[in-house]
């Protein structure tokens, strides 16, 4: 039987994507399983390399974050830290489903990132940028995809300002690929729901209601195996 179609979120860095997949996974415990990436940034205070693998032939290993260390966490989504020179053999290797440059670093999924989650019969969560969107359309993976909008540009950059994560510098390439997703965004038929993030309890609820019936699919099956 097919399992539940993974969930592509996506938009403006900052918009408030960790904070709704945060909020979905810990009411939703044994449900999702999120698809750790592959980054060349820097890692932020409090974010742990994805199960300590940080070398090439690593990639292949088990990528899957488990719900409690997502939740003890300071981020929804650390990462598998790496260098260029790393990743890009990767990505020659053939070991990534899409990887793009997002504000001055590399990121991208790797096809064990996503086996991994899809092999436990959960909902695969992939968090990327717009060019990601764009390169997962190109593949047979099928998931459903959703944007999450800040309300304002000024709404936005006080949101990342606030967040305390960014300088000067990453800060204007992120709002500078905060308005070209923005913008790319409306383009129909690209997602498959925009949400915008100004309420968050409003905004919740939306995500909630649109994975409702792959949530009700894996926790049936969860059900079933139990009889
Ligand atoms: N509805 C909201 N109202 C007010 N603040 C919010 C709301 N949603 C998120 N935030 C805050 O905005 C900041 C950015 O949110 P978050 O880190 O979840 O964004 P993101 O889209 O995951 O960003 P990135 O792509 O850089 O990881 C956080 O400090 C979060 O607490
Ligand atoms: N194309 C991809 N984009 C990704 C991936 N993982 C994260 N992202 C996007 O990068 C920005 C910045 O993230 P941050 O953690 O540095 O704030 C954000 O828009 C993410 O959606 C990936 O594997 N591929």
């Amino acid at each position: 039987m097919a399992g539940p179609r993974p969930v592509v979120l996506s938009g403006p860095s900052g918009a408030g994507k960790s904070t709704l997949l945060k909020r979905l996974m810990k009411d939703y415990e044994g449900v999702f399983g999120f698809s750790v990436s592959h980054t060349t940034r820097n890692p932020r205070p409090g974010e742990e390399n994805g199960k300590g693998l940080n070398s090439l032939p690593m990639l292949l290993g088990a990528t899957l974050l488990p719900v409690a260390d997502v939740l003890s966490s300071e981020s929804s989504e650390d990462y598998h830290f790496t260098t260029r020179e790393k990743m890009q053999e990767g990505i020659d290797n053939g070991d990534f489903i899409e990887n793009a440059e997002f504000s001055g670093n590399m990121y991208g999924t790797s096809k064990s990132a996503i086996e991994d989650v899809q092999a436990q019969n959960l909902i695969c969560i992939l968090d990327v940028d717009i060019q990601g969107v764009k390169n997962i359309k190109e593949t047979d993976l099928n998931p459903i995809y959703i944007s999450i909008q800040p309300p304002s540009m000024e709404i936005l950059e006080k949101r990342l300002r606030d967040r305390q994560t960014e300088t000067d510098d990453s800060l204007e390439k992120r709002l500078d690929a905060a308005r070209t997703d923005m913008e790319l965004s409306k383009e129909p038929g690209l997602f498959d729901l925009v949400i915008v993030n100004d309420d968050l309890e409003e905004a919740y609820e939306k995500l909630k209601s649109v994975l409702m019936e792959e949530i009700q699919k894996v926790q049936d099956s969860k059900e079933d195996s139990k009889e």
